[in-house]
């Protein structure tokens, strides 16, 4: 089933809402305006006539935001979301359907459909997720990092797997206090302990979070994220209540000659089954963007793709 929904907003920035009203499925949910797709239109055409129907406004250009696949009891969707700039009229509830104008801040507060959670983050969290090399040289590797925040990296993987624990300490504390200053997020690499002790997010390796019975304790409001590879370890991310994983290796690369690329239509499948915001992994540059979002990704997460040169 393909069902098409705008993100609306009002003078103010905020985001248009819509509760599903009772007797339908995921009824009492909020969701982005608008519904399925009938046979003979294309996507616009049907996101012209659900808005029309549903809120009496005429919609201006649409740009898509991110296309989310998902599973749900009995049948299997795909929410095509987009951003819709301009609109005539004014929204109404025609269907008697409760409208709210949200700040997108607070879009996560709001109880939503399974296959929305992906939608809020593609609106809210960084597009692309930066793993850095191997520190070797620690003014160099920080000099890196300065460039990377100064050209837009907002949520940053620090891995160092080689390094003594006294000297990772010290550098993530460097990098946090660079990273803090920019406002990016900053998640240590396979190191509970040391990410609570600094106050930083958490990196769960695929086999630490197979290990887990529960979601690791951190400093409040820190992400904990996951590498994943296959439907077991997204299923146990989202059990754990991660905040959002990678998923991989969607192409070969350099760094993992042996190993198959799922490719993008595995990529789309295994998202299917999970609400977690996910960054597609392996092979990556930040021009694949676009097409991660047409696959349900967040967007992309990568080293040598993202780390500047
Ligand atoms: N419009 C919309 N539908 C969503 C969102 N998230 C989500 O899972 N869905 C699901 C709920 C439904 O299973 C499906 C939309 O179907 P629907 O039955 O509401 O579509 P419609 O507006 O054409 O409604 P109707 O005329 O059949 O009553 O997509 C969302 O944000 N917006
Ligand atoms: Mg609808």
């Amino acid at each position: 089933m393909h069902v098409v929904a705008a993100v609306l907003r009002d003078a103010r920035g905020r985001i248009l809402l819509a509760r599903r009203t009772a007797g339908r499925d995921l009824a009492g949910a909020w969701e982005f305006p608008g519904g399925k797709v009938e046979p003979g239109e294309t996507a616009l055409q049907a996101l012209d006539r659900e808005l029309r129907e549903e809120l009496g406004i005429r919609i201006g250009p649409a740009r898509p935001l991110v296309s989310v696949p998902q599973a749900y009891p009995g049948k299997r969707i795909v929410l095509d979301v987009y951003e819709v700039d301009q609109f005539e009229g004014t929204a109404r509830g025609l269907e008697r359907q409760a409208l709210a104008w949200a700040p997108a801040e607070k879009l996560a507060s709001y109880p939503m459909p399974p296959a929305d959670r992906p939608v809020v983050a593609a609106l809210t969290a960084a597009d692309r997720y930066l793993i850095t090399p191997e520190p070797t040289d620690r003014p160099g590797f920080l000099s890196k990092l300065d460039k990377a925040l100064a050209a837009g990296a907002r949520r940053i993987q620090l891995r160092a797997r080689a390094m003594a624990a006294a000297d990772l300490a010290i550098l993530a504390r460097d990098a946090q206090i660079r990273c803090r200053a920019k406002g990016a997020q900053l998640l240590l690499n396979g190191e509970p302990g040391l990410a609570a002790d600094l106050g930083l997010g958490l990196h769960l390796r695929s086999a630490q979070l197979m290990a887990l019975s529960a979601r690791p304790v951190l400093a409040e409001g820190q992400p904990v994220a996951a590498s994943c590879h296959d439907a077991d370890e997204l299923a146990q991310a989202e059990r754990l209540g991660l905040d959002f994983v990678v998923l991989g290796p969607v192409r070969a690369t350099e760094s993992h000659p042996g190993v198959a690329p799922m490719g993008w239509e595995k990529f789309a499948a295994l998202r299917e089954g999970v609400s977690l915001p996910i960054y597609a992994l392996g092979g990556m540059k930040p021009a694949d963007v676009a097409v991660a979002r047409r696959h349900g990704g967040q967007g992309v997460a990568g080293v040598r793709g993202l780390w500047p040169k």
